[in-house]
Parts: structure tokens; C-alpha cells; sequence
């Protein structure tokens, strides 16, 4: 249930106000150098506090390793890494526990799991868990020898000038959405399959499996719609497939051209705005006036392009598993 990747696979566990999240990655080749200091420069990037518009909840957000590495390197069993949680307010959840937040997972965890659900800080379907995801992928970079993954925020609440997008959100003391894009340089060709492990739907898939993201576009995506076939084909320059636009983003067929991947995910307005708001009570039974009070981002956009990029090199190498181009151990 809990798992994703074919060779490589990863699973997280753990609720944001308990002892810890954790992950767990099986698959790796054995023998990759996993030195604390490479996992800080993504793992601090993804941290809150440390900017305007992010929540001031601080975490120390270093991997504890409980398996699969043994005198600094991956051992080839299955290697898990844990995060605890030491700055919890669970206070600020019991206040509105009457009233499920419309847009958070309140409502549905208590819907699927009958109440039993750890709701204190989103439980398991919080935001905290996209530490591991971010940990798992700092692993999975490594393995993308060549390959260069970046992600970056394109727009806060339809403002290029992120910061002037963000103040909008600040000034009217509401959370605001945003789009991160992600780019792939040096992805070799013959990546990804024809139908369901088409790169497409297994980045859609990873995308889909970070809190918040509400949509996703490769290339020219959604104008793609818009456009005339001469327009939106991109003329072919040589036997590598190299071409001369890239409106495909880097994938047709479901399979890698080599050409530079490139795809947009959509980021949603923080449920859990500072705003007044009305949902149902589940003690009153009545639709009532509540806010949410809290250590909050209100701009989850922010924090999201290390953790897509974390998402995308775990898709990518697995796919490259695959293909064989990523050897069983490594020397
Ligand atoms: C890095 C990150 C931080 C997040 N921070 C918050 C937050 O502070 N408050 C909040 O209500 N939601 C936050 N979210 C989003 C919720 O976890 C998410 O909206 C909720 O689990 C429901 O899932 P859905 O939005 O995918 O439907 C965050 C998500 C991510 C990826
Ligand atoms: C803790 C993190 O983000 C959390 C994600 C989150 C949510 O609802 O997703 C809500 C907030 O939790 P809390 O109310 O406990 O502060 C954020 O701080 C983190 O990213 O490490």
C-alpha cells in the first residue's frame, strides 16, 4: 500500500507529532557512500523558518540510519533512515478538532479510519513526511551520475515576481498557491515504457504523492491543446533525437528522448488558512465560523522544489535500474 518503484522501492511511515517519520529505501546497489553532509545542503533547503511565508515549526531534520549502511556505504539491504519530531504543538489540533479543515485530511482520515486516525499535525498525511522523501532522494541523485535534476518556484498566485506574490498573500494575511517547474539535463533516451511505467505517468505518480500538488504539465502541456500539429512538433536535428524545440518536455512515447525533461506541478493555497472560515462541527452538527491557528506555511509552494526534485530522481532512478544503467554495486 505504502510503496512506490519497481526496483527501487521506497516506503514512509511515521506521523508529523509522533516520535519520528521515517523512510525506507530497498534496492539500492550496495556500496554507494552515504556521508551525513550530503544529505544537509536538500534536507536544509526543504526545512521551514527560513523564510518569509513558511511554517516557523523547527526541526533539526538529520537522518538517523537504522539500516542498509554499514562503514559509511549502502549495503544492499534494505537501508532505513529516521527523522524525529521534537517540536510538536499538538495544543493548536485539539482546539479544532471539532471542526475537520475543509481542504486538510481532517475530514477523510476520520471518514477512512474511523476516528482512530493520528490527526495531531496532519498525522500521516502531513507535509513533515516530504522530509523522508527528501532524504530518499538526495540517495537516488547519487545514483543519477550525469543527470542533473533542479526544480524551481515559476509563480506565487499567478506572480512571476515571487516575492511581490507572496507579499499579496502576507498583506492579506490568506495562503496563496504556486507552480514549481522541474528540468532533467543529461537523461539518456530509452527511459520510461509505452503505457503505465510511461515516464509521464511515473512522475505524475511521485508528483501526486507530495501533499498539496493539485497538477502537473510536461512540455508544452495544457497549450499543447491550443496549438497546430506544425507548431507543436519538434523537428528531429539528428540520430541522438536531439530537437530543435522541446514542446514534448523530454518524453514521447512515454519513453526519455534525450532531450532536457521538463515538466510544471501546481501547488494549492495552504488549507489551513490564517483566514475565518466556515466547515461543519462534528460535536454541534451545525456549519459554524472557525479559524485555524498554528505554525503554518502559508505558502506551501516554497518548500516544494526539493522535494520534487527528490520525487523525480527516485522515479528516474529506478528507470535507469531498469535499464541497466545504474550497476548493482558500486565501486
Ligand atoms: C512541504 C509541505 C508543507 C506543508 N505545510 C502545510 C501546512 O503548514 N499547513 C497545511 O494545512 N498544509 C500543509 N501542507 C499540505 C497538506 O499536507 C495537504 O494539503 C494535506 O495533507 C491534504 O492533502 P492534499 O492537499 O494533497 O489533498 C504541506 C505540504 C507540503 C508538501
Ligand atoms: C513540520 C513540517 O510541516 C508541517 C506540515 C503541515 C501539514 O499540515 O502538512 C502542518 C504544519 O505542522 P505543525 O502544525 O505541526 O507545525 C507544518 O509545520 C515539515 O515540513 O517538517
Amino acid at each position: 500500500m505504502n510503496q512506490f518503484g519497481r526496483l527501487l522501492r521506497l516506503s514512509i511511515f511515521g506521523e508529523s507529532h509522533g516520535p519520528a517519520v521515517g523512510v525506507t529505501l530497498d534496492g539500492l546497489p550496495a556500496g554507494l557512500a552515504l556521508p551525513e553532509e550530503d544529505f544537509i545542503a536538500d534536507l536544509e533547503r526543504r526545512k521551514g523558518g527560513q523564510q518569509k511565508g513558511t511554517t516557523p515549526r523547527q526541526e533539526e531534520d538529520r537522518p538517523q540510519f537504522l539500516s542498509g549502511l554499514f562503514n559509511g556505504k549502502t549495503t544492499g539491504a534494505p537501508l532505513t533512515m529516521i527523522f524525529p519530531n521534537s517540536n510538536t504543538r499538538s495544543a493548536d489540533y485539539e482546539k479544532i478538532r471539532a471542526f475537520p479543515r475543509p481542504g486538510h485530511a481532517d475530514l477523510v482520515a476520520a471518514q477512512k479510519f474511523g476516528g482512530h486516525e493520528d490527526y495531531r499535525g496532519g498525522g500521516h498525511f502531513s507535509g513533515r513526511l516530504t522530509v523522508c522523501l527528501v532524504a530518499a532522494g538526495v540517495i537516488a541523485k547519487k545514483l543519477l551520475r550525469g543527470i542533473a535534476v533542479e526544480a524551481r518556484i515559476l509563480e506565487i498566485g499567478g506572480e512571476p515576481d515571487i516575492d511581490k506574490g507572496l507579499q499579496r498573500a502576507i498583506d492579506a494575511k490568506d495562503s496563496v498557491g504556486g507552480i514549481v517547474e522541474c528540468r532533467v539535463q543529461g537523461l539518456p533516451p530509452g527511459a520510461g515504457g509505452p503505457f503505465f511505467d510511461s515516464v509521464e505517468s511515473l512522475l505524475a505518480h511521485a508528483a501526486f504523492s507530495i501533499p498539496a500538488i493539485k497538477g502537473i504539465e510536461f512540455g508544452a502541456g495544457f497549450a499543447a491543446a491550443r496549438m497546430f500539429g506544425l507548431e507543436h512538433n519538434d523537428a528531429i536535428l539528428n540520430a541522438e533525437g536531439q530537437t530543435r524545440t522541446n514542446h514534448a518536455g523530454g518524453v514521447t512515447g512515454g519513453i526519455s528522448t534525450g532531450n532536457e525533461l521538463v515538466f510544471r506541478v501546481a501547488v494549492k493555497p495552504t488549507s489551513s488558512t490564517p483566514k475565518e472560515q466556515t466547515s461543519w462541527n462534528r460535536e454541534t452538527g451545525s456549519v459554524e465560523a472557525f479559524s485555524v491557528k498554528g505554525r503554518h506555511d502559508l505558502c506551501i509552494a516554497l518548500r516544494v522544489p526539493p522535494v520534487l526534485e527528490a520525487v523525480t530522481a527516485l522515479v528516474l532512478a529506478d528507470l535507469l535500474l531498469q535499464e541497466q544503467k545504474i550497476p548493482n554495486i558500486i565501486s
